[in-house]
């Protein structure tokens, strides 16, 4: 397993080893004690998959608030998307910035974003499947979100991007300037 890091502290992108053979490949995707190594313990309760017909679908910027911020492990199963994570932890030196990666089914990377970070992604191809596992189960009560556009975090989404394909909840997240510091982490 090869690990990453980024100038954001806490956000480690891992990529596994794959095994190739005649027959394709085999991959261990996820040992606990390789992650708990690098994370600290964590305790993975969910996951998650969603599947995007379209591409150039926007999903995010999404995150839930406390007591049920989510650490994510996402990776991409099937096609390509455009992953981001930003840092939404109020005393971070690097508050309101991001990291941008691209997971593919073809790299087989994944990218671990702690809690405290709003995530989003853009697909880059059509029927992109993204799988990932959370640290807090979901609490419809505690999701929240930011505007995917938001001027000051600045995202350079790819040109595929299509805002056509945002939920009529991403199309009304609040500017990160509208938030309410307890609203965030
Ligand atoms: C997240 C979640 C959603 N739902 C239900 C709520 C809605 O009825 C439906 C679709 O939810 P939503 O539109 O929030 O799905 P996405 O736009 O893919 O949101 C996700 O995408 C971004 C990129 C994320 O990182 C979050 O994990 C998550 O918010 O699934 C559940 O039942 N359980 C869940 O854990």
């Amino acid at each position: 397993m090869r690990i990453n890091d980024f100038f954001i502290s806490g956000v480690l992108e891992f990529v596994p080893v794959r095994i190739e053979d005649e027959r394709g490949h085999f991959s261990e995707i996820f040992r606990r004690e390789v992650f708990s190594e690098r994370i600290g313990p964590v305790d993975f309760v969910q996951e998650n998959e969603s599947l995007s017909v379209r591409q150039g679908t926007i999903r995010g910027i999404h995150f839930q608030t406390a007591p049920f911020a989510q650490g994510k492990l996402v990776r991409c199963v099937a096609g390509a998307i455009f992953d981001v994570a930003v840092d939404l932890r109020i005393n971070s030196p690097t508050f309101g910035q991001h990291v941008c990666l691209e997971l593919s089914s073809r790299s087989g990377n994944q990218l671990w974003i702690p809690a405290g970070f709003g995530h989003a992604f853009c697909t880059l191809t059509p029927n992109s499947l993204v799988s990932y596992k959370v640290t807090e189960r979901y609490s419809q009560a505690h999701d929240a979100g930011v505007i995917w556009d938001d001027d000051d975090i600045a995202i350079s989404w790819p040109s595929v991007a299509d805002p056509d394909t945002l939920s009529p909840k991403d199309r009304n997240q609040p500017r990160l300037s509208a938030l309410d510091e307890r609203q965030l982490f």
